[in-house]
């Protein structure tokens, strides 16, 4: 990629529930083609990153910036900017076929290009999305959002539910998305190896605050440090 801005900057963002900050002071960057693993315990924080990165939650202070335009707070100005986010859930409507779902992407092309990227979709479209595996409803999700082209991807808990075999077939999936499109990833994940082993840099948020930063080549060569950040020892 020639592109050098981050297509994601995260400064002093603190947000919370019922006014009462969950995360406090963020700062994140994450450049276009690159995956950031956002790692922490139960309760750190990274899903109140993503929803406040996302505009789902109001920022108590900071600023958000998606592909170069401020979009604290805003969904519609997060959308509009390139911003997607696949929640744990993962945001398939069950009751819907896999071509249904697809099609609510609204892309002007048709939903081909999904197909091409993932076809391991194809003989499924007419089954509906609540007969998926764990593993299929999550390619399902990230062909949707593939769809829309993000400039930016949040993905909360990617492997929550998923065998080590649909995690080892999905996480090349997101380099490639990183590396051929030069789409901005923060995956947040429960399994540091599989994070590190995809990720370019990493993240480690206890209560909130964020107490490591680095390479993700060198984490993997470190996991004491990672172990020690996990316990609230900040080392940055
Ligand atoms: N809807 C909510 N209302 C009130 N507090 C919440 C809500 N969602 C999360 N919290 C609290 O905010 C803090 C951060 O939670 P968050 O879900 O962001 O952590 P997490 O790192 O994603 O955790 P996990 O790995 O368990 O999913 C926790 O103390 C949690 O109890």
């Amino acid at each position: 990629m020639t592109e050098t801005t981050d297509a994601l900057e995260i400064r002093g963002l603190s947000a919370g529930y019922r006014g009462v900050p969950a995360i406090r002071d963020i700062d994140l960057r994450v450049a276009a083609g690159s995956i950031l693993a956002l790692l922490g315990p139960n309760g750190a924080g990274k899903s109140t990153t993503l929803r406040a990165a996302a505009g789902l939650l109001p920022a108590l202070g900071g600023t958000v910036t998606a592909a170069g335009s401020p979009v604290t707070g805003s969904v519609e100005r997060a959308t509009r900017s390139g911003l997607c986010l696949i929640p744990d859930n993962r945001g398939v409507f069950h009751r819907l076929t896999v071509a249904e779902n697809l099609r609510l992407a609204k892309a002007r092309g048709g939903f081909g290009p999904a197909l091409d990227r993932f076809p391991q979709l194809r003989p499924l479209l007419n089954r509906r999305c609540g007969l998926l595996s764990g593993g299929e409803q999550q390619l399902l999700a990230i062909a949707k959002t593939l769809l829309l082209r993000p400039r930016v991807l949040l993905i909360d808990e990617m492997s929550m539910g998923l065998s080590p075999v649909a995690i080892k077939q999905i996480l090349p999936e997101l380099r490639r998305l990183a590396d051929e499109d030069g789409t901005a990833i923060v995956l947040v994940e429960q399994h540091i190896d599989q994070a590190l082993s995809v990720a370019d840099e990493a993240v480690v948020l206890h209560h909130g605050r964020v107490v490591l930063i680095g390479p993700a080549a060198d984490l993997r060569e470190d996991r004491d440090q990672i172990q020690r950040a996990y316990f609230g020892d900040k080392e940055r």
